[in-house]
């Protein structure tokens, strides 16, 4: 009636229109009172105010105000996102450099937009679509590059690190005390060894441009990459293989390498072949080849030995061939012959012209000869740089040599140590020999040469220029990008989510078991029949269901994400895929596994409790519906929570919060103003009032039987007592999509916004 009104209206307004008989209505309108109101005063259409009161545009402008309004809202918030999403796109970087390249005759000025777009740019979490117009910037030169990237000498000076101590008026905290310098040369590899805690890691994330924000630190030094400075928090063309190595723990060796070749090469290696034929020679090289069907597995589930895991990582990180590779202890862990193997495989690649740094704790004699260079730390001072094979006379010229049949290594450790524990005199000793290799190791440092020296020739400083300009591009985070489109991203990311799923043999079989339980417990303790009594038991075991039903999916991601969450962070951090895609092919992959579950859980219930026959269907689909939300709340927990004990503290009172709000233990009247939202998005709640609705629609009761209140006979009247009885099913389904949608929003943005960022170096204070 309402439609046809409106419908009347618009007729009338066409028909009786004496300006002209376009004055149509294209879309539905509240309006029409206003319309008709005109209708009235119709009149001569003109320039005047009435006059414009009497034109058709103006009868449609009012009439459709509403949708115009609306229209150009969308547009604007389109153009504003499309915006958006082009300064995140490289197409940016691209024009922004043409703009200032034909701008140096001065022709437009200042380029304040740019400017502003950078400002916008560089505020925004999400990043790049497209990644050609990058390689554009990055290749246009790639043999320029090629031979630049074959051999990187890689310098750092002063590298100081300050801790702020949280309790005011203590002083700072020093961790590196600005004299640690060096320099790493390719086809060489460089030790940084010192005693625990003496700063090694710190120093070499340092110079990776890796040391995680956090706000308490300062952190400077001076960087150089073949003599030109790095800046800020850039990288260094390098693989970088972390102390602790995580990776899927079902995929195999050779699926693991598949998986980052495509991603992190597939712009460049175009066919199949290409890359299979880059896993070979990976593989081949890190001596892999054996294991490359084996699982990689982690510390529970059994795969690679620790030794194969650590060169399956620095695989990895080769896969770009990156002319540097940093190891912050590759050998932990391992028992001698393993890390003597890590450390034989590193040689090579040095001896290919690789340059190595690696921190390396307490390594046997032999591997600590096929090191070439040596940065000694204690204490975060520096003691000692330069070769490994002049230590032992540089010791003894200090006077500390040592007997003969002592290591090399253990006797500079011990040099640089602190002896705690044994005596004042003792300690006052080894402090002072400590102060004394510390004194004439700052002499080495001052005499070493790290920048671009002016006697190079113009020619050769001109070309290390350019080189050190493209290089940017490649090292600074902003320009780093994937190597293929969302499209395959999100392909190799389902196809691994869905791998690991269905092969966590042990996971799935404790489900399984855990649902069969559920089940036989709930079907051994209900008979429901048709008496008053098993209106009540209804309603509890549906609770029951929904109760566990939630811990069990919440639970199971809570735990599980976190782990999974340190691989991404890292993989993201590496701009190996973007979040979004990673994001939908993990919540994709969840569903089948979901809906296997509840059937088994389903068809063990269903019979044993005697639910109501022929609801079998809805209440399989509005579990399964239940659990997917629950699942994806337990994403957002996940992927806040800094750690999985965060994230387990924060489930028992997210669970308790739900079960008060789940529609049955406190009214809405008596909910306190500030939490009745609260009960809207209740998990427990929802999933309670579908199957509840599902079951009681159209059953009938005798009035036999004890009974709680007033006799009821039918299903209807039942659901009237949790006030259910206005709900329908359609509308459990639409806030359960709604609070899916959410979280998965809400999870999406807690893993971007909660990205790994990391401390940028600043100039050293003169
Ligand atoms: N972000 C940080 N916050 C607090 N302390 C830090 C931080 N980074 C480093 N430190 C401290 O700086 C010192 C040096 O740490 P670092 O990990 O570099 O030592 P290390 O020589 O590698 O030790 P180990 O051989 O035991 O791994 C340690 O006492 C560590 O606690």
């Amino acid at each position: 009636q309402n439609i046809a009104g409106k419908f009347a209206a618009r007729t009338k307004l066409t028909e009786t229109s004496s300006s002209n008989k376009k004055r149509r209505s294209f879309w539905g309108s509240q309006k029409n009172n206003v319309v008709e109101d005109e209708e009235e005063k119709d009149g001569e259409c003109s320039w005047t105010k009435e006059g414009i009161r009497n034109c058709w545009w103006w009868h449609l402008f009012l009439a459709e105000s509403e949708m115009i309004i609306k229209s150009v809202g969308i547009s604007v918030v389109c153009a504003l996102i499309s915006w958006l999403w082009y300064l995140r796109s490289e197409y940016y970087v691209a024009e922004e450099q043409d703009v200032k390249e034909e701008n140096k005759g001065g022709k437009f000025e200042p380029l304040a937009l740019f400017d502003v777009a950078n400002a916008v740019r560089s505020s925004l979490p999400l990043s790049s679509l497209y990644t050609s117009a990058a390689e554009d910037i990055v290749c246009d030169n790639p043999e320029q590059l090629k031979s630049l990237f074959q051999s990187v000498e890689v310098g750092f000076e002063g590298l100081s690190m300050n801790l702020q101590q949280k309790k005011k008026g203590v002083p700072d905290r020093v961790i590196l005390d600005g004299s640690i310098s060096g320099v790493a040369k390719p086809g060489r590899m460089l030790a940084i060894m010192g005693p625990s805690g003496s700063g090694k890691t710190t120093t070499l994330h340092a110079i990776a441009g890796k040391v995680k924000y956090d706000k308490r630190i300062t952190l400077s030094g001076k960087r150089y990459i073949n003599g030109e400075p790095v800046t800020g928090d850039s990288l260094i063309p390098m693989a970088f293989v972390e102390q602790e190595v995580n990776f899927f723990p079902h995929m195999t060796v050779k699926e693991t390498l598949d998986f980052q070749v495509e991603l992190k090469m597939g712009s460049t290696l175009k066919t199949q072949a290409e890359r299979d034929n880059l896993v070979k020679e990976l593989m081949g090289q890190l001596g892999l080849t054996k294991s490359a069907n084996t699982i990689v597995g982690n510390a529970k589930i059994r795969g690679l030995s620790g030794g194969e895991r650590k060169r399956l990582s620095i695989a990895c990180e080769m896969i770009s061939s990156p002319p540097v590779i940093m190891l912050d202890e590759p050998t932990s862990g391992l028992d001698s012959y393993q890390a003597t193997q890590v450390i034989e495989t590193l040689r090579k690649l040095a001896d290919q012209g690789k340059t190595i740094v690696s921190v390396i704790h307490q390594p046997s004699q032999h591997a600590f000869q096929l090191f070439d260079d040596l940065l000694l730390v204690s204490e975060g001072k520096l003691m000692y740089f330069g070769e490994v094979s002049k230590i032992r006379g540089h010791m003894e010229g200090l006077g500390f040599g040592c007997e003969s049949e002592v290591g090399t290594a253990e006797h500079v450790l011990d040099c640089v140590s602190r002896v705690v524990g044994a005596g004042a005199d003792a300690e006052k000793a080894s402090v002072e020999r400590i102060e004394a290799i510390a004194k004439a190791a700052k002499k080495q440092a001052d005499a070493l040469e790290l920048a671009t020296t002016n006697e190079q020739n113009e020619e050769d400083k001109d070309s290390v220029k350019k080189a050190a300009k493209k290089m940017k591009h490649i090292v600074d985070r902003s320009h780093m990008h994937p190597g293929v489109n969302i499209f395959r991203q999100f392909k190799r990311l389902l196809g691994r989510a869905m791998q690991e799923t269905l092969r966590g043999k042990a996971a799935f079989i404790i489900k399984v078991v855990q649902q069969v339980a559920l089940g036989v417990i709930y079907g051994g303790i209900y008979t429901l029949g048709d008496n008053q009594a098993s209106i009540m038991d209804r309603f509890g075991l549906l609770s029951l269901i929904v109760i566990g039903a939630t811990n069990m999916a919440m639970a199971g991601t809570i735990r599980s994400f976190p782990k999974e969450k340190a691989i991404v962070s890292n993989e993201l951090a590496s701009s190996m895929y973007r979040t979004g895609p990673y994001f939908i092919a993990k919540a994709l992959s969840e569903l089948p596994l979901i809906g296997v579950f509840n059937a088994i859980f389903g068809a063990i219930i269903y019979p044993l409790t005697k639910l109501q026959p022929g609801k079998f269907k809805t209440f399989l689909g509005l579990t399964s519906l239940h659990s997917i939300a629950s699942e994806a709340f337990g994403l957002v927990i996940g992927s806040i929570s800094p750690s999985s004990d965060v994230a387990l503290a924060l489930f028992p009172p997210i669970i308790v919060l739900n079960i008060i709000f789940d529609g049955k233990n406190i009214s809405e009247e008596n909910t306190p103003a500030a939490l009745r939202w609260v009960n809207k998005i209740g998990l427990i709640k929802w999933g309670f009032s579908g199957l509840a609705l599902n079951e009681f629609e159209g059953l009938e009761f005798s009035t036999k039987g004890p009974r709680r209140g007033p006799v009821t006979k039918t299903g209807e009247e039942a659901l009237a007592r949790f006030g259910l009885d206005d709900m329908k099913i359609s509308d459990v389904i639409g806030a359960q999509t709604k609070l899916i949608a959410g979280c998965w929003l809400l999870s999406f943005f807690g893993l971007a916004l909660t990205r790994q960022k990391y401390e940028v170096m600043h100039s050293p204070r003169k």
